[in-house]
Order: C-alpha cells, then structure tokens, then sequence
C-alpha cells in the first residue's frame, strides 16, 4: 500500500486505507447491485404494463429500427424510453434511505441543532413519491416525466442519484444511466416480455426492503420479435 494511503503519516488525511477499500466496495457494488436491481424491476414493470412496454418499442422501431445495436447517442431522440427509464427508477426506489453521511460541523436545521458528527440519511424515497412533484406517485405513469408534446421532462424531485453537487451524488450516475438506456433498449429491440402469470397478478413487493429494496424474483417469457 502506498504511502499516501497510511493514515499513520497524516491524520488529517482521507486518503487512507479504510476510505480505499470502502471506496472499492462501494464501486463494485453500486457498479453491479444497483444497476441489476432497476433492470429486474424494471422488467417486471414492463410485464406488469405491457401497454407502456409497446409504446417502448414503438419508439426503438422508429429510432433504431432492427438492423443496428441501439447506441448512446439514441437517448436524446428517444424521450419515451428516457422517461420510463426514470419511472422506472422512481418507482422502484431502489435506495430508498440513501446512504449515510454526517454533518462536519455543528448545522442548523429547520430549528434543531446537529451537533458535528452526527449521521444524516437524506430519506430518497420520500422525495421519489412527493405527492407535491408527483401528481399520483403510487401508481407507475411514465407521464411523470412527460411534457404536453409528448418530450423528455425533468422533475427536481428525481433523487434516485441522491441530490447535491459533486460529492453528494452518485459517482457512477453518467455510467448507470447509459448502462439502463443501452441494456434496457437492446433487450427490447429483440424481445417482448411476457409474464407466465397475469399481468393484474404481478405483485411488486419487494423481496426485500431495507437500505435497499431488493426485487421479488419472477419469470419471464422472452418472445423473439
Ligand atoms: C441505477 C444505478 C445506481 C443508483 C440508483 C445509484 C445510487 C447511488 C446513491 C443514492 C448514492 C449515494 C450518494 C450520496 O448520498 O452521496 C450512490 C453513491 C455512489 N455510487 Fe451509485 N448508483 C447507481 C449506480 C452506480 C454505478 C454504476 C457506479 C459505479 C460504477 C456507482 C458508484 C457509486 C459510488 C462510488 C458512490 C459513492 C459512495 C461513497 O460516497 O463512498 N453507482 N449511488
């Protein structure tokens, strides 16, 4: 281990061996765990509403056609997709508390005193079913985050990267987004998913919910198109 990686040279560094194995953790599982966990619920959404899933391929018919792979610049002609892609995220919340972090210095907030160190959870999910941004957050509408002329629009209570700049998002958002669009499209351009149970019976409940929801495992019926 190099030597800037010793807390013992310089205890005033971040730049030690705890922060760089959790800093590797941290990748490997935001960089594999989250991705594949909106896929799986997004596949289920897409079974659980099949008529959203044929708008979805509508729009790769028209866009991509079914002669070439998606590609990245693809995205910004496809406002459909993009938009079910952030419905799904919302949706399914999948880091419903975030994770923690812990006020640097004693803070003010909204009449109650941090005292320095103390943790904070920035709670996602409450933001991702904001009644106030979300007209019906409850129910699965890709129209969240839909103008009137059927474009891409964004809503400031999309928190699933968490919220803040630099620091205090996801590093990895840029690869995760383009990771869903590609995944999620190229599976689409080839497949129509189907559920072997009926679509009403899906149940969406997570296998698991704590500091992350865990999808409920299903099966899927992949129909060449
Ligand atoms: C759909 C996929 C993903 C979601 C929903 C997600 C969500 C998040 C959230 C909510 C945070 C906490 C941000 C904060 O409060 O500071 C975070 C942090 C992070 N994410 Fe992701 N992430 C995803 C994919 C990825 C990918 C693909 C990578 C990298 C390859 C990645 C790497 C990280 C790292 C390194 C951190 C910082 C952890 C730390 O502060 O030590 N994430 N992510």
């Amino acid at each position: 281990m190099g030597q800037e990686f010793d807390e013992k040279q310089n205890p005033q560094s971040e730049f030690h061996t705890k922060n760089l194995a959790l800093s590797v953790v941290h990748l490997f599982f935001g960089g594999t765990e989250m991705v594949s966990a909106t896929l799986r619920y997004g596949f289920l959404l897409l079974m659980k509403y099949p008529e959203v899933q044929e708008k979805v391929h509508q729009e790769i018919d028209g866009v991509v056609g079914r002669h070439r792979d998606p590609a990245a610049e693809d995205r910004s002609r496809m406002p459909y997709t993009h938009a079910v892609i952030h419905e799904i995220q919302r949706f399914s919340n999948i880091i419903p508390l975030g994770i923690p972090h812990a006020v640097i210095r004693d803070t003010q907030f909204r009449g109650y005193t941090l005292p320095k160190g103390t943790d904070v959870f920035c709670v996602l999910g409450s933001a991702l079913r904001d009644p106030r941004h979300f007209s019906d957050p409850e129910r699965f509408d890709p129209g969240n985050f839909l103008d009137e002329n059927g474009g891409f629009k964004k809503n400031h209570a999309f928190m699933a990267f968490s919220s803040g700049t630099r620091k205090r998002v996801c590093l990895g958002e840029g690869l995760a987004r383009m990771e869903l669009f590609l995944v999620f499209t190229s599976v689409l351009q080839r497949f129509t998913l189907q559920s072997p149970v009926d679509p009403q019976d899906i149940d969406l409940t997570p296998k698991a919910s704590g500091f992350w929801n865990i999808p409920p495992e299903y099966r899927v019926c992949a129909l060449p198109r």
